[in-house]
């Protein structure tokens, strides 16, 4: 069996910047119409092999979410090639997705069909989901009567326990009370800690990532520019942090003095 689970082969992600809605609109008739381009990501390479559990650092805007994006399919890349092989349960924008007017339960199944799960294996999952999200009464009404943190709760509670292949996460999400916080993290660290799960993490945390990952990938606008161990990983990043911020101070003085 391959052992790839996750291969960027100089993938690129270029947005289109518009001035407004109606240049945008214009430039479908018009070549002469020409927005910004912002290249999120920039000849990117990098391969994830089975079990393997992967950090991703990068300051903001480095493209940390193209890449989760892009693996998970909500964008495509503009260049290059992407294989993801096995079942990807993404960590991210939990409370989107839902029909607002199935209830809770119905929804778990919706998902399942969106995830391209049967209706009998979703059944054997249902109570796991059902108990992990916590919605007492609130699973057999519709979900537009729901908090965002509700909805998050049941996002998460299908995402967790779909036996993944494949699990992307961004710690930014930081969803419900500090409680149900615990619960994610012990979720998660069940799913990877077995070690057949191969888990990409994108988090500003260098002591969580340590705590999960053995591997690191750190991104400075759009390019990856260092793949390797999670502690050298982390020491190129923090040393890339620092470099930018002095920099940027002395820029700031140099402003003053002039
Ligand atoms: N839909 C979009 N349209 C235009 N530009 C975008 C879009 N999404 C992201 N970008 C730009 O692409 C770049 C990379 O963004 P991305 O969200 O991947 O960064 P990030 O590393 O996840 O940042 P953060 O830590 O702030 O979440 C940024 O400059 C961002 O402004």
């Amino acid at each position: 069996m391959n052992n790839i689970a996750i291969q960027f082969k100089n993938v690129t992600k270029v947005y289109k910047l518009f001035k407004n809605d109606k240049q945008r609109f214009r430039a479908i008739f018009s070549k002469r119409v020409k927005p910004k381009i912002k290249k999120a990501i920039n000849e990117v390479s990098f391969t994830v092999e089975r079990g393997e559990s992967v950090a991703l650092f990068g300051r903001n805007g480095a493209g940390k979410s193209t890449i989760l994006k892009m693996i998970t399919g909500v964008t495509y890349p503009t260049k290059g090639e992407i294989i993801v092989d096995g079942r990807v349960s993404a960590l991210l924008e939990l409370t989107a997705g839902f029909d607002p007017d199935f209830t809770g339960r119905e929804n778990i199944f919706f998902r399942g069909q969106l995830l391209g799960i049967s209706d009998e294996e979703i059944r054997e999952l249902e109570d796991e989901i059902i108990e992990f999200a916590d919605l007492g009464d609130y699973i057999d009404q519709p979900v537009r009567t729901y908090s965002s943190g509700m909805k998050a709760r049941l996002g998460f509670g299908i995402n967790a326990n779909i036996k993944p292949e494949i699990l992307i996460v961004d710690e930014a999400l930081s969803v419900g009370d500090k409680e149900f916080r615990r619960k994610c993290n012990l979720k998660i660290n069940e799913i990877v800690g077995g070690g057949e799960v191969t888990f990409l993490f994108v988090t500003h945390s260098t002591n969580v990532a340590k705590s999960f990952c053995k591997r690191g990938i750190v991104m400075k606008a759009g390019k990856l520019v260092y793949d390797g161990d999670i502690e050298d990983a982390i020491q190129f990043y923090e040393d890339m942090v620092d470099k930018e911020v002095a920099a940027k101070k002395k820029k700031g003085s140099n402003k003053v003095l002039g």
